[in-house]
């Protein structure tokens, strides 16, 4: 069994060119092993998105390889990346980004679907209970609230049973409560599911949330924190100047 789920080596980004290039990621090397639970952060404009997009394919580096277990994501033309990005790699966004007009099921397994798959029936009724969904399947997104949509695309981002999961701010539009409930499922699926989850943040609660915590200043990895808690991520943070 593979122990890295991802990894990024000298990964630069640089947007622009001339006098108007803009170094989003330099340097960047950093591996991400399975069945932990990884935050990014750093101040505005220090990189997070350019990584998380860098990460998923979602974008290409300027140099550098990313590797998702063993599959060099530069290596893949377009539709293999798609095809990575559908089935190896799940994603939780700060909007949900549910389709209105399916039912809670019908956005659950669309990405498998999309793959011509059909849902694992024990597997999909495991997600649906993990994530707390038991007896919703059949409601529409626009019955549920926003920490139990966010629960239906965290049960979607699992049911292709992804390598990664990587999340973009996935309390980010939620009270803190129910940011805080939001939290401990993302962590729970880690420690009881043996999933690997790597989330963007601007907040060290949701950082907190996580095993360890990775910094991005200008571009560049600016340390991690092992076992963070609000109060030591806010302190690094705070030190590595406005955010
Ligand atoms: N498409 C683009 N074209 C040019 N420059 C870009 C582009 N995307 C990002 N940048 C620049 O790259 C740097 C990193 O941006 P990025 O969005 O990755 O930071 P971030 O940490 O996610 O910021 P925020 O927390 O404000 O969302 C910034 O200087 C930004 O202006």
């Amino acid at each position: 069994m593979r122990t890295v789920a991802l990894s990024l080596r000298a990964v630069r980004k640089v947007y622009g060119s001339g006098s108007g290039a803009v170094t989003a990621l330099d340097d960047v090397t950093l591996t991400v092993r399975r069945g932990t639970f990884t935050a990014v952060m750093g101040p505005s404009g220090s990189g997070k998105s350019t990584f998380l997009h860098c990460a998923s394919g979602m974008d290409r580096p300027t140099s550098g390889q990313v590797l998702l277990g063993d599959t060099d994501l530069g290596s893949l033309k377009e539709a293999a990346l798609t095809e990575v990005r559908r089935d190896r790699i799940g994603f939780v966004f700060q909007a949900y980004n549910l389709l209105p007009s399916l039912t809670v099921e019908q956005n659950i397994t669309l990405p498998l679907r999309l793959a011509g798959r059909r849902a694992d029936a024990a597997w999909l009724s495991q997600v649906v209970a993990r994530v707390g969904l038991d007896g919703r399947l059949s409601r529409h997104p626009s019955e549920l609230s926003g920490g139990q949509q966010q629960r239906v695309a965290i049960a979607r981002a699992l049911v292709a049973r992804p390598e990664v999961v990587l999340a973009d701010e996935p309390t980010g539009a939620l009270d803190s409560r129910t940011a805080q409930q939001v939290l401990e499922l993302l962590r729970s699926i880690v420690d009881e599911m043996g999933q690997t989850v790597l989330m963007v943040t601007h907040d060290p609660v949701a950082a907190s949330a996580a095993h360890s915590v990775l910094f991005l200043a200008d571009g560049r990895l600016a340390g991690e924190l092992i076992s963070p808690t609000p109060e030591k991520v806010a302190d690094r943070m705070t030190r590595l100047g406005e955010w």
